[in-house]
């Protein structure tokens, strides 16, 4: 389709705190979460030359959620393991909300810090159930609070808990057992939540969608979230800040990911950065923040012939035919409504939709996989919204680009 039949906005709303995401998910939540310092921490492993981690200090904002970055084997997981203990730090202070965590009981600590990691972890021979109520189960709720709070838990991460609830991990997908594993890391509702490559074992769709999953919990929580990824776009996504770390957990750069695309703090994370720092930024950006195109659209029982006319008449070289629901079904031409008895089963399906969470970078890979250029948005119950076309992308990167200009001198251009 020709670019202006999609009429694109470029009113671009950059994130700062994710106030939209917040907004949407309860009227604007508090935070929950509470503030994590490190204090010259470092982390000698008992017959090592060097240490893991040397002299790491940082402030882990209350409800915010920090991604530790960087090469393997560069200490994250070490890093993030000494905030609850699972590894005693050789020097230094931790606190959690203002206490120092080498004084918290264990039992203590489990209720404040929730812990999901990338093997998911989840005890084989326990129900989906039991597996979530461990941590409320451990620090003593009575059964009926741990069983309707599993329920609870399992809604909030998109499970049907009379479908999952008795099932046993093995009879769940990959990314529904990271999803349970969300769950129990959340169940006692901790304010701090650790997360050591949650969704590292799944495919990158699924992915994807796990990652919107957490943003939406996150605006809903405000929990303080730490988290460790190899995936600088990972952390783009998530984090409201990203710790960029080199040998020893020595941060190169600790800042909003805005600021870390635009201004690396030398060639180091630059690298880590990666080409297409503009591209990344795309990810910074949702769909919601751009104004959406309109098609021409048809129920799937008007007539073809009444739709080829709609769209010959208007210039439009293909509309979109919804469902009684109004959800998108099938992209069609004008030619290819010709001789046809019905838009049922019309042109190509609507494989793919993107919401009005996803971020503009999800919607530019769905414009350049689909025939059309366009990426069709659904809201959260499939219903038609309009659409991103590619002229819409442009003109949102040309803005980025406008915008930078002042604030950084020494980006380099692409
Ligand atoms: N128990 C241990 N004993 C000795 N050395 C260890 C131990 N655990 C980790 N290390 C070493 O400490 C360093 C940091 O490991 P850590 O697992 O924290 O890194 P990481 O950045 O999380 O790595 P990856 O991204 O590969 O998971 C590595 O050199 C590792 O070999």
């Amino acid at each position: 389709m020709s670019q202006n039949e999609v009429h694109s906005g470029t009113g671009v709303g950059r994130r700062e705190g994710r106030p939209d995401d917040r907004d949407v998910a309860s009227g604007g939540s508090a935070v929950s979460g509470v503030e994590i310092r490190l204090e010259e921490v470092s982390k000698r492993y008992p017959g090592q030359a060097l240490p893991a981690v040397e002299s790491v200090t940082m402030t882990i904002p209350a409800g915010n959620t920090v991604a530790l970055v960087g090469p393997s084997g560069c200490g994250k997981t070490t890093t993030m393991k000494m905030i609850n203990r699972l590894i005693e730090p050789s020097s230094g202070r931790i606190t959690i909300g203002g206490e120092d965590a080498h004084s918290l009981h264990p039992d203590q600590l489990r209720r404040r810090i929730g812990y999901a990691i990338q093997q998911v972890g989840l005890f084989p021979h326990m129900t989906v159930g039991e597996n979530v109520g461990v941590v409320p189960g451990l620090i003593g709720w009575r059964s009926g609070r741990v069983a309707d709070r599993v329920d609870e838990m399992l809604d909030l991460v998109g499970l049907d808990p009379a479908e999952y609830r008795d099932r046993f991990p093995r009879q769940l997908s990959g990314g529904q057992q990271q999803r349970v594993g969300v769950a129990r890391a959340l169940a006692a509702d901790p304010p701090v939540l650790l997360m050591d490559e949650p969704f590292g074992a799944v495919d990158p769709i699924t992915r994807g969608n796990l990652q919107d999953e957490l943003l939406r919990l996150q605006a809903e929580l405000g929990k303080t979230i730490v988290f460790v990824t190899h995936d600088f776009d990972e952390a783009v996504k998530l984090g409201d800040r990203i710790a960029v770390l080199g040998p020893r957990s020595t941060i190169l750069q600790y800042d909003t990911p805005e600021a870390i695309l635009a201004n690396p703090a030398d060639d180091t994370v630059a690298g880590f950065v990666g080409a297409g720092a503009k591209l990344k930024q795309l990810a910074l950006l949702r769909v919601r923040d751009v104004e959406l195109g309109e098609v021409p659209t048809a129920r799937v029982d008007e007539a073809p012939e009444d739709f080829r006319r709609r769209l010959t008449d208007g210039r439009s070289q293909f509309g979109l035919v919804l469902d009684a629901r109004r959800r998108p079904v099938r992209l069609v031409s004008a030619v290819e409504l010709r001789g046809v008895t019905s838009l049922r089963n019309a042109g190509r399906p609507v494989v793919d939709t993107v919401s009005p969470a996803s971020t503009l970078h999800d919607a530019l890979e769905a414009i350049l996989t689909d025939d059309e250029g366009v990426a069709v948005v659904a809201k959260s119950r499939g219903e038609y919204a309009g659409v991103v076309g590619i002229d819409t992308v442009m003109a949102t990167i040309r803005a980025l680009r406008a915008e930078h200009e002042g604030s950084a001198d020494e980006e380099t251009p692409s």
